[in-house]
């Protein structure tokens, strides 16, 4: 075994940072065996150097995360500050000082991972970032290396945690949103704002970075459609569970079949009770791939939180340092294709409508002639009246986000129609 360690700078000591440090110091002597070298922290980046931080050495602590980035002896930075700027300028600047880069940063990794790659590719160093995308659940190195030689055509899972904890709250206690998210917060799944979890941002940049590996091809934050979770009610709840279903956050990506366009999408679904997916609680996250031979994956695991986290994190960061002694990179992406990503109109599922109606003769007909009208077929209706008010809920077969808007629409024209309750695609059978 090589004496002289590896030196390794962490950028950040938050929920992740100060578990990837703990792990570091207490898994010591399994890591250096693993590696064939020991990993010593050299530095510390944070923004309150006073705060009391338990096992590091406040030697090692800065504010000056630029200056230990340009050291020149850092073999691997792990950048876990989170959001863009400053974490993009330390990264390129990381690789330019000769150290590979460790990040569990997917807000960024989805808006500029081309460019940061490029930057890596252009040093020779590396970019890993398994814990960017479902906390500890190995997902990347799945995906960019077990199934490089088969095709992969869909992926779709939960893949954030703080979501997942609130509307498995919402759901099976009954709890308000706001305690919910308070509770998810205080445990550390939720980002540093929360309006990244609950509005879907997080977990479109992970749908983004998903396709991107798993299609080959380059999907940017941008390309994604996103819908958050913060108007799903307990009104939904119901309508879920007398479907037989429940709601779920959930990130969609789909290969076309003519393989020459993919979609992305992130937005609350209902689905069946009977669908793995319904039974993930908590933090937890669950994706399925899909691909040519191999059938159908499922990945699940804790999707949030600093130890599941630290684990993927310090997973790269054995594979970032053996690469280093041995004088190697990882798989890069260089070689991704240019396939169009779709817009959302173009997506196909079925839709579950809640209509408030008249309730007078003919309302029902008038309704399914609209639907009728833009191509879209009915599966089930039910209705539900009382005092000259009713409840219609629609639940279509397949068809296009397109249809559904433009049924939608021409719905609220009628004037039998008070009001669409709410709309919310069934995904899942
Ligand atoms: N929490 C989770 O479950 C998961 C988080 N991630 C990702 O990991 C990253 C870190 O998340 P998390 O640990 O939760 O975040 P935290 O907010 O808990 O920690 C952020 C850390 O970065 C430090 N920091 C902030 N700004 C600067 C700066 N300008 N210079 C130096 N240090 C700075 C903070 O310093 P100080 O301590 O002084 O405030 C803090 O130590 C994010 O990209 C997040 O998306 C990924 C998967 C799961
Ligand atoms: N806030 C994120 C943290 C992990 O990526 C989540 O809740 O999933």
């Amino acid at each position: 075994m090589r004496t002289r360690p590896l030196k390794v700078a962490l950028l950040g000591c938050g929920v992740v940072g100060s578990e990837v440090a703990r792990i570091m110091t207490t898994h010591a002597d399994d890591l250096a065996a693993r590696i064939g070298a020991p990993v010593e922290l050299a530095g510390v980046a944070v923004r309150r150097p006073d705060r009391v931080r338990a096992g590091i050495d406040p030697a090692l602590v800065t504010t000056d995360a630029t200056a230990l980035v340009k050291r020149g002896d850092i073999d691997v930075v792990v950048e876990v500050i989170g959001g863009i700027e400053p974490a993009r300028t330390l990264i390129t600047t990381a690789f330019e000082h000769g150290a590979s880069v460790v990040s569990a940063n997917k807000a960024l990794l989805a808006q500029d991972g081309a460019a940061l790659h490029a930057a890596a590719e252009e040093q020779g160093k590396d970019l890993y970032y398994e814990a960017a995308v479902a906390g500890a659940i190995p997902l990347i190195r799945p995906l960019r290396e077990s199934l490089a030689g088969d095709k992969v055509n869909r992926v779709l899972g939960i893949v954030n945690g703080t979501t997942n904890f609130i509307l498995d709250k919402m759901d099976s206690t009954g709890a308000g949103y706001q305690e919910a998210l308070d509770e998810a917060t205080a445990l550390g799944y939720a980002e540093a704002d929360p309006t990244a979890d609950v509005e879907g941002f997080d977990a479109a940049a992970k749908a983004a970075i998903l396709a991107g590996i798993a299609f080959h091809t380059r999907v940017r934050l941008d390309d994604v459609y996103r819908e958050g979770m913060t108007e799903v009610t307990a009104a939904d709840f119901a309508s879920a569970k007398e479907m037989g279903c429940t709601i779920k956050l959930l990130a969609i990506c789909e290969r076309a079949a003519d393989g020459e366009s993919v979609t992305a999408r992130v937005h609350p679904a209902m689905i069946p009770l009977t669908h793995p997916l319904a039974s993930v609680r908590g933090a937890y996250n669950a994706v399925f791939v899909e691909s040519d031979a191999s059938g159908q994956l499922m990945f699940y695991g804790p999707g949030a939180g600093g130890a599941p986290t630290a684990s993927a994190v310090l997973g790269d960061l054995v594979a970032v340092c053996r690469n280093r002694l041995s004088g190697t990179t990882g798989p890069g992406e260089s070689a991704y294709a240019a396939l169009r990503v779709s817009p959302m109109g173009e997506v196909v599922t079925r839709y579950h409508i809640s209509l408030d109606v008249a309730d007078k003769p003919g309302v029902l007909a008038q309704v399914a002639t609209v639907f009728a009208e833009h191509g879209v077929s009915i599966d089930t209706v039910r209705q539900q009246g009382k005092d000259g008010e009713a409840s219609l809920v629609v639940v279509t077969h397949r068809a296009s986000d397109a249809a559904l808007n433009g049924t939608v629409e021409a719905l609220r024209k009628l004037d039998t129609v008070r009001g669409v309750a709410s709309i919310m695609r069934v995904e899942g059978e």
